[in-house]
């Protein structure tokens, strides 16, 4: 082997390591971006629009300020890169000149559109912009109204009362008093500190209540599932929310009787369908209510393994033995 050849080599693994270290340093602008675009309802500004968005249209209908709009596009330039947007035409690097006939033209734009609306014929002669930016089917995903809408999930997870303890992460392994970084930064776990903060709690529940709208649209007429609640009379729903998984498979088979179980905090005041949906409030560590067969979906989630390994006990103790019928379903983060 040449030694050129080898010095290459290593050279090009230098570059390359330092470029893995830097993308994993980065990384975090990743998040951020798409809090952004969610924050300043960049999704929906496209979909009333109905068609693809060119800049200069989407500042204007975010009221982003016009000496912002080159960000702007850096910010849309990323979360195409990220496959959050399409877009039509290329994205060309653009230099400070350009920069500057960018922020002009919004400005313009600004000024000369009636009402404030993003309406209006080439202001200075010169061409319009052509790229124009589409949503995706992640995009589409963040809409407000979509019925599987992941913005409470994004929401949730890019909330600093979340993402702060991680700074600490190296801090938590020296401790022993704490079971999370979350634990050590608020002095509680996440569902002893949730009855508490209401915002915080209602954005919980409403994220694993969208979740649990898509996983049961895909699952509970499935025929895997069909063959697993064959001949049961009833499941409960461990750790089950809101009821939103519970109510789908109570309505896709009415003779079988679903029981939401769930810390008081969340099903207090929550109403069964009077027939075969009913609501049981409780601890999982303590006791779980009878049934046929439970069904576990993330309610293990945020638990140590002892945790997990004593809420399956008690489960255990709640439905028949295996040879009787009995059945655990497990259907964790994916
Ligand atoms: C990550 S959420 C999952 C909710 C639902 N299973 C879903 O997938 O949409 C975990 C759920 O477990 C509940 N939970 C936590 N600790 C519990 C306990 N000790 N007993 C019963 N439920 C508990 C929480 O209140 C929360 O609703």
């Amino acid at each position: 082997m040449e030694p050129n050849t080898i010095l290459n080599k290593e050279a090009k693994e230098l570059l390359n390591a330092q470029t893995h270290i830097w993308n994993h340093v980065l990384s975090f602008l990743n998040s951020m971006a798409l809090k952004c675009a969610i924050q300043l309802g960049i999704p929906d500004a496209i979909h009333k629009h109905g068609k693809p968005m060119t800049l200069i249209e989407l500042a204007d209908s975010l009221s982003v300020h016009p000496d912002k709009a080159p960000c702007l596009r850096q910010l849309m330039r990323l979360l195409v890169h990220s496959n959050f947007f399409s877009t039509t035409g290329d994205l060309p690097n653009i230099d400070g000149e350009q920069r500057q006939i960018l922020a002009r033209k919004c400005q313009e734009a600004k000024d000369l559109a009636p009402n404030g609306s993003s309406e209006r014929s080439s202001p200075s002669g010169e061409e319009e912009e052509e790229e124009a930016f589409g949503l995706t089917l992640c995009s589409q995903l963040l809409l407000k109204d979509h019925p599987f809408s992941q913005t409470p999930f994004a929401l949730l997870e890019m909330d600093p009362s979340i993402t702060d303890p991680s700074h600490n992460l190296g801090e938590w392994f020296r401790t022993t008093e704490h079971e999370s970084p979350f634990h050590m930064a608020q002095g509680k776990n996440i569902y002893e500190r949730m009855p508490s903060v209401s915002i915080f709690n209602e954005l919980f529940n409403r994220t694993m209540s969208y979740d649990s709208r898509l996983v049961s649209s895909l699952l509970v007429t499935s025929n895997e599932f069909k063959g697993l609640i064959e001949g049961l009379e009833s499941i409960v729903d461990i750790g089950g929310g809101d009821g939103t998984m519970a109510k789908a498979i109570a309505e896709a088979y009415p003779n079988l009787k679903c029981i939401v179980f769930d810390l008081p905090h969340v099903v207090d005041g929550l109403q069964g369908n009077g027939t075969n949906l009913s609501y049981v409030a409780g601890d999982m560590f303590e006791m779980v209510p009878r049934a046929h067969a439970v069904l576990i979906k993330w309610a293990f989630h945020n638990w140590s393994d002892d945790h997990c390994i004593k809420a399956l006990q008690r489960c255990k103790e709640a439905i028949p033995s295996k040879e009787k019928g009995g059945k655990v379903m497990i259907i964790e983060m994916r």
